[in-house]
């Protein structure tokens, strides 16, 4: 389970990133007293637009960063109290954090294996069952810089999984896929939700969102807006689609037709 008790994360601005973001204001608070709970078993969707929140809470749930105020539990584990604990529970996902390029696929995905302490015949089994899943067996020799895009982000989701977390956190995990690749990592997440893990994604992609999340929490400015299962954001919107319920929901917090 995840618990976000009232978290808040407020950076400091250097002067380059006030002049960037136009302000005079040294602080942003990119995430503001944000409560949610995601349970084993389900796919929770972290959905909205560019600078909304997303990254820093999954951020934050991963041990990445420290919230400002508030706190979070994962699997029982108070993130800034128990950041081990935490890290042992949790496989993280995210754009900003890449494999080494230089080294092979093979090498990183034993190399975390072995930083998991897995032994070594339960690593070539995981190993197995995560390249032919992915695709990415005959691959495996090469260096990380050598593969496309498609193959890197199924590398580093198999790398991330080594371990068999029972919460996996993936921020943007189809970001510049193909429409296959997209869909291998897709139905990756729900086979790890029907085997009772816990999934949670971050998303600007409705259609996403709509077809594999079982709860969504839709966030804007920092603030959870809205959050249920698909039928009940409709229904609380009055709207037909999701894109149409993000944009009720948005015209209400910024205003305008
Ligand atoms: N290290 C940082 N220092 C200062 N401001 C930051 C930092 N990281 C993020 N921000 C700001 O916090 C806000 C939220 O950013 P965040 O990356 O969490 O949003 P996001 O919803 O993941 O957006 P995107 O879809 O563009 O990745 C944005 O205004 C962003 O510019």
């Amino acid at each position: 389970m995840i618990e976000i008790k009232g978290m808040t994360k407020i950076y400091k601005l250097n002067k380059k990133q006030m002049k960037e973001s136009k302000t005079t204001n040294p602080v942003k608070t990119a995430v503001n007293n944000l409560s949610l709970t995601a349970k084993p078993g389900e796919i929770y969707g972290l959905l909205g637009p560019n600078g909304a929140g997303k990254t820093t809470t999954l951020r934050c749930i991963s041990t990445i960063i420290k919230p400002t105020k508030g706190e979070i539990f994962v699997a029982g584990h108070e993130v800034q109290k128990e950041p081990e604990k935490v890290r042992e529970k949790i496989g993280f996902l995210t754009g900003d954090i890449k494999l080494d390029p230089q080294f092979s696929v093979d090498y990183m995905f034993d190399f975390f294996g072995r930083l998991h302490n897995i032994p070594e015949d339960r690593l070539k089994s995981r190993k197995e069952e995560l390249f032919t899943y992915f695709g990415i067996k005959d691959f495996s020799h090469k260096k990380i810089k050598e593969l496309s895009t498609g193959m890197a982000q199924k590398a580093a989701i198999a790398v991330c999984l080594v371990h068999d977390p029972e919460i996996v956190i993936f921020d943007e995990p189809t970001n510049g896929l193909d429409v296959i690749t997209a869909r291998s990592v897709t139905d990756y997440l729900k086979k790890l939700r029907d085997d009772g893990k816990l999934v949670i994604i971050s998303t600007h992609v409705m259609s996403e969102a709509e077809k594999i999340c079982d709860r969504i929490g839709i966030i804007i400015d920092g603030c959870k807006v809205a959050e249920g299962n698909l039928e009940q954001i409709l229904h609380d919107t009055n709207t037909e689609d999701l894109e149409d319920a993000f944009f009720e929901l948005y015209r209400d917090i910024k205003g305008g037709k």
